[in-house]
C-alpha cells in the first residue's frame, strides 16, 4: 500500500473532483436506503387493507375501501419510483465526478513517465526492453486507474451503505439483522479469492496473448526469411502450440467465471431465507411488522453488489499497489548524465579526447582505452578500423550519450561534462550506423531536428545528401509516407535520407558513423563533395571502412581493440606502412579482382 502514497499529490490536486464525489455517493445511497422503509410500510399497508377490506364484505363501503386502498398503494410506488430516480441521478454524478477524476490522474502519470523516460539515458533503455516501458506506461497505469477511480468509489459507496444500511437493520430488530449478514462474510471472503484465482488466470492468459501477438508480428516482418527458408509449415506448427496454450487457459478462465455468479446468487438467496425464517418467527412473535421482512430484503439485495465490490476492490487495490511499485522504481531513477549549465556557447568544434577509457556499464566491454586525440576546430577527421575496435563508441561519447569511464573530453577547451547538453546537441549533427526513420512522411524525416523548416531548406538538405532525384522519382514526392504504412526505401536512400536529416540542421559539428556503406562509390563522392562545402570551415567527423571515403582527411584516426594504433593523414599513414597500408592493400586488391 506504501507505494499509492505517490498518488496523493494527485488526490490533492484533484480535491474538488473527490469532495462533490463523496458527497454524491452520500446522496444517492441515502436515497437507495429510504425506498427499502417505504416498501416496508406499503407492506404493512397491504396487510392491514385486506384484513379492512375482508371486515367490509358485503357493505357498499367496501368499493371505498378498494379505491382509498389502491390509491395509496399506487402513491407509494410513485414515491419509491421517484426516490431511485433520484437515486439514479446521484449516482450519474458521482461517477461523473470520481471516475473522470480518475482518467485526469491516468493522463497526468502517463505524461509524468512519458516526460522521465525522455530524460533517462541511453544506458537506461539498453537495460530495459521496450515491451517492459509501455507496460508501465499503459498497463501499469491502467490498473493504477482501476485504484483511484473505481476502486476508491465502490469502497466509498460500500462503506457508506453499509453504514446506513446497518443502521437501518438494527434500528428495526438486532437479531434479525444479525442473522441476515450472517452469510455476508462469506460472500466477501469467495468473492476475494475467487477474483484473485480470475485475476491471476487473467494475467497468464495476458501475457500468453502478447507472447502470441509477438511471435505473429516477428514472424510478419521477417516473412521474406521464412519464405526463403520454406519454414512456413515448422512457424505454423509453433502458432499452434502457442494457440493450444492459450486456448487452453482461457477455457480454464472461463470454468472459474462460470461459477463466480451461481456463488454469489447461492449466498444472496441464503441470506434471503435466512431473513424470511428469522424475520417470520419475528413475526409471529409480534416483534416486528411482516413489512420489516420486506424492508430487509430489500436491504440484503442492495448489499449484494457492494459487498461483491468489495472483494473486488480487495484485489484492485492490491493490483494496483503492485505496478504503482513498478512506477515507482522507474520515476525513481535519476538520469546517469546530468546537464546543469543552461549557458549556450556557439560552437566552433575543437575537439580534445585525453585518456579515454570507457567500459559499457551493462556487459563490461572496455570500448575504448587510453584514448587521445586533438583535432582543431574546423577540420575533417576521419576513424577507420576493424568491426568492434570502438569506433561509434567514440562518437557516442562525443555526442555524451554515455560519461567516459577514465579520462576527460573537451569541446572547445571545455570539459564535455560542463557544457549545456540540449545546446550541444543541438548545435551537432549526427548521422548514426543503423539507420532509423519514423513512421512519416519524407519531408517529416528529413525536418526532424528543425522546427518550422521551410521547403527549401528540405529540397536543399536533400540535394546535398544525393538524394533528392529519388524523392522526386516518387508517385507522392516529398510526402511520401514511409515505413509500414508507406514504401520501404532501399537500405542506401534511408542512409541519404538520414544523412539530409542532419545537414538540414546546419551543424557546427558533424559525426557520420559508417552510413555511406549502402551507397555506391559514385554517390559517395557526390555527397562528399557536397559535404566539403556545407562543412567548410566546420569540424566533420566519419567513421567508414573504405579507403576511397576518408583518404582527403585532415587526420585518419586508426583503431583497433579500442586503442588508436596510428594516426596522421593519408600519406603519412601509408609512409608508416602498418596496419592502415595494409587495409590499403588489400582494398586496392579487392578493386581490382572486381574490375578484372
Ligand atoms: N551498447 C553497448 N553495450 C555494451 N557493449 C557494447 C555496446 N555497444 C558496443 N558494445 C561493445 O563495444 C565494443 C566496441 O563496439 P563499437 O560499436 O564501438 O565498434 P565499432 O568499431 O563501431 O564496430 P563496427 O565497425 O562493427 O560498427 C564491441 O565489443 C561491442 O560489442
Amino acid at each position: 500500500m506504501k507505494h499509492l502514497a505517490h498518488l496523493n499529490k494527485y488526490f490533492i490536486k484533484y480535491k474538488w473532483w473527490i469532495i462533490p464525489g463523496v458527497i454524491f455517493v452520500i446522496i444517492s445511497n441515502i436515497f437507495g436506503v429510504i425506498p427499502a422503509q417505504v416498501i416496508g410500510h406499503a407492506f404493512n399497508l397491504i396487510t392491514e387493507e385486506i384484513a379492512i377490506y375482508s371486515l367490509f364484505n358485503g357493505f357498499n363501503r367496501q368499493e371505498l375501501v378498494y379505491s382509498i386502498f389502491s390509491k395509496s398503494l399506487l402513491y407509494f410506488g410513485l414515491l419509491v419510483l421517484i426516490l431511485y430516480l433520484l437515486r439514479g441521478f446521484f449516482l450519474f454524478l458521482m461517477r461523473q465526478t470520481l471516475i473522470l477524476m480518475s482518467r485526469h490522474i491516468e493522463y497526468d502519470m502517463k505524461n509524468e513517465i512519458y516526460a522521465h523516460y525522455q530524460v533517462l539515458t541511453l544506458a537506461f533503455y539498453r537495460r530495459n526492453n521496450t515491451g517492459d516501458l509501455m507496460n508501465r506506461a499503459t498497463e501499469d497505469v491502467n490498473r493504477v486507474r482501476m485504484y483511484v477511480g473505481p476502486a476508491i468509489m465502490y469502497a466509498i459507496n460500500t462503506t457508506v451503505l453499509f453504514i446506513l444500511v446497518i443502521y437501518s437493520m438494527f434500528s428495526v430488530n438486532t437479531e434479525l439483522a444479525l442473522f441476515s449478514l450472517l452469510p455476508l462474510p462469506v460472500l466477501v471472503v469467495t468473492i476475494y479469492l475467487v477474483n484473485t484465482l480470475i485475476i491471476k488466470k487473467s494475467e497468464k492468459i495476458q501475457e500468453q496473448l502478447s507472447n502470441l501477438s509477438s511471435f505473429v508480428q516477428e514472424r510478419f516482418s521477417g516473412i521474406r526469411v521464412i519464405k526463403s527458408y520454406v519454414r512456413e509449415d515448422h512457424t505454423n506448427e509453433t502458432f499452434e502450440v502457442e494457440s493450444d496454450g492459450y486456448r487452453n487457459s482461457m477455457l480454464n478462465l472461463i470454468k472459474i467465471q462460470a461459477l463466480f455468479y451461481p456463488t454469489m446468487l447461492l449466498l444472496v438467496g441464503l441470506s434471503t431465507i435466512l431473513t424470511v425464517y428469522i424475520g417470520g418467527k419475528q413475526v409471529i412473535n409480534g416483534a416486528i411488522t411482516p413489512g420489516n421482512i420486506a424492508e430487509f430484503i430489500v436491504y440484503v439485495n442492495q448489499l449484494t453488489f457492494p459487498v461483491t465490490m468489495l472483494g473486488w476492490v480487495t484485489s484492485l487495490i492490491q493490483r494496483a499497489s503492485a505496478s504503482q511499485k513498478r512506477i515507482n522504481e522507474f520515476l525513481k531513477l535519476e538520469p546517469e548524465i546530468i546537464s546543469t549549465n543552461t549557458d549556450t556557447h556557439e560552437l566552433k568544434g575543437k575537439i580534445d579526447f585525453k585518456e579515454v577509457s570507457f567500459t559499457y556499464p551493462d556487459t563490461g566491454i572496455t570500448a575504448l582505452k587510453d584514448v587521445s586525440f586533438e583535432l582543431e576546430e574546423g577540420k575533417f577527421m576521419a576513424v577507420i578500423g576493424r568491426t568492434g575496435s570502438g569506433k561509434s563508441t567514440l562518437a557516442n561519447l562525443l555526442l555524451r550519450m554515455y560519461d567516459t569511464t577514465n579520462g576527460n573530453i573537451f569541446i572547445d577547451d571545455k570539459n564535455i561534462k560542463d557544457l549545456n547538453l540540449k545546446d550541444y546537441r543541438e548545435q551537432t549533427g549526427f548521422v548514426p550506423q543503423e539507420v532509423f526513420l519514423f513512421s512519416e512522411t519524407i519531408k517529416n524525416n528529413i525536418a526532424f531536428g528543425v522546427d518550422d523548416a521551410s521547403d527549401e531548406q528540405i529540397i536543399n538538405a536533400s540535394k546535398s545528401a544525393s538524394v533528392y532525384h529519388n524523392i522526386e522519382g516518387f508517385e507522392h514526392k516529398f510526402e511520401t509516407m514511409l515505413g509500414e504504412r508507406g514504401i520501404t526505401l532501399s537500405g542506401g536512400q534511408k542512409q541519404r535520407v538520414s544523412i539530409a536529416r542532419a545537414l538540414i540542421k546546419e551543424p557546427k559539428l558533424i559525426i557520420f558513423d559508417d552510413c555511406l556503406s549502402a551507397v555506391d562509390t559514385k554517390t559517395e563522392e557526390s555527397i562528399l563533395k557536397n559535404l566539403g562545402k556545407i562543412m567548410k570551415g566546420k569540424t566533420t567527423i566519419i567513421i567508414a571502412h573504405r579507403i576511397s571515403t576518408i583518404k582527403n582527411a585532415d587526420k585518419i584516426l586508426v583503431m583497433d581493440e579500442g586503442r588508436i594504433v596510428e594516426q596522421g593523414t593519408h600519406k603519412q599513414l601509408l609512409k608508416l606502412n602498418g596496419v592502415y597500408a595494409e587495409i590499403h592493400k588489400n582494398q586496392l586488391l579487392e578493386e581490382d579482382v572486381l574490375i578484372n
